[in-house]
């Protein structure tokens, strides 16, 4: 099943934050409802994002009265979340076709669904050769913050494909998932689609995750990522950072894997990522339950920044750069994209 898909002329997506209790598809006929979506993130995650900025632009293309208003409406979901390239890039790349037509737009838009297939495959190819060459052809034990499997993209994920792609290769020893507050995209997500997968994991609290990783529990550590800057720099939901601090000390390689996509040339720096700052609501209440006394405040980033001398390596869907190695996004090349074992369609 699809996370997000286009289906008889309109959006259709798994609304994952009824997961993992219930599985319910929405239909989205217009644009406002795709950027309430994506604002209260029913789809969330940016390869899914950049699918579901490009859908968007075909729905208004469709149905909103005439030109203005279609700029508009894709101009509101540009704006829908800040931090991941990918939602503006998605918008962007259907948008260009808006002069030759809905029908042409929405062929833009499909071809962006189609080939985040291909690209979270190669990843998993690319990133599980990158671990084996690390830590040895052995079972490995990964740990993951938020939620990079299939329901951040289309069918299959970033950081989480790469996991599977150890389980598929008989290589993942298990699966060490942080729960991610506030919205628990690791406790609801990343387990439903590990148990799905049939692969060992555990869930971990958040603040134990460094922790962990000084007392050997993980031989890596898989993120995915919101944007990747220039010199590397990436951000990442919150607590990836302090992931990153903590696999150092631990001496544990720290992976991002990301789509060619989630980079951002256009920004040198991670100075110069725009964080999502959420509501405190998100924070002082869980699932409706009132945590904090009324009148609480909170601060709720949605991310953070991982310098780039903390990162190992960063796993596209075209290269592998080894920044640990000095290598850089400048100096390594984009390559071939790697296709899965056949019997993976
Ligand atoms: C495969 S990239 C997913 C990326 O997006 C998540 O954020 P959110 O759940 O707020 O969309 C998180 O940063 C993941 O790494």
């Amino acid at each position: 099943m699809r996370t997000i898909d286009w289906v008889d002329g309109a959006v259709e997506l798994i609304d994952q934050t009824l997961l993992p209790e219930r599985v319910e598809v929405l239909r989205l006929r217009t644009v406002a409802d795709l950027v309430a979506a994506v604002r209260r993130l029913a789809v969330r995650g940016a390869p899914a994002l950049g699918v579901a900025g490009a859908l968007g632009v075909a729905l208004a293309a469709y149905t909103e009265p005439g030109p203005e208003a279609v700029r508009a409406a894709a101009e509101s979901l540009r704006r829908a979340r800040p931090t991941a390239v990918n939602l503006a890039w998605g918008v962007d790349q259907a948008a260009a076709l808006l002069p030759e037509g809905p029908d042409a737009v929405l062929r833009r838009a499909l071809a962006i669904r189609d080939d985040d297939v291909e690209a979270c495959l190669s990843m998993g190819e690319y990133g599980a050769d990158l671990l084996a060459g690390l830590t040895g052809t052995r079972p490995l034990t990964v740990m993951t913050v938020c939620n990079t499997g299939g329901l951040a993209a289309v069918e299959r994920g970033t950081a989480l494909g790469v996991a599977q792609t150890l389980h598929e290769r008989g290589l993942l020893a298990e699966a060490l998932a942080l729960e991610t507050r506030p919205l628990l995209q690791g406790a609801r997500l990343t387990a439903w689609e590990l148990a799905r997968m049939g692969a060992p994991h555990r869930l971990v609290v958040d603040s134990a995750g460094p922790f962990l990783l000084a007392r050997g529990h993980a031989d890596a550590v898989l993120i995915g990522a919101d944007r990747i800057a220039a010199d590397g720099d990436t951000a990442n939901k919150v607590g990836s950072y302090a992931l990153a601090l903590g696999a150092r000390r631990a001496g544990v390689p720290f992976v991002v894997v990301a789509p060619e996509t989630t980079i951002d040339m256009a920004t040198p720096t991670g100075a110069g990522i725009e964080i999502e700052d959420r509501d405190a609501e998100e924070v002082v209440t869980l699932r409706g339950h009132r945590l904090a006394p009324e009148g609480t405040g909170a601060l709720n980033p949605a991310f953070d920044v991982t310098p780039h001398d903390l990162i190992t390596a960063i796993v596209t869907d075209r290269r592998v750069i080894r920044l640990d190695k000095g290598e850089s996004l400048a100096s390594v090349p984009p390559g071939p994209r790697r296709a899965g074992p056949s019997e993976r369609v």
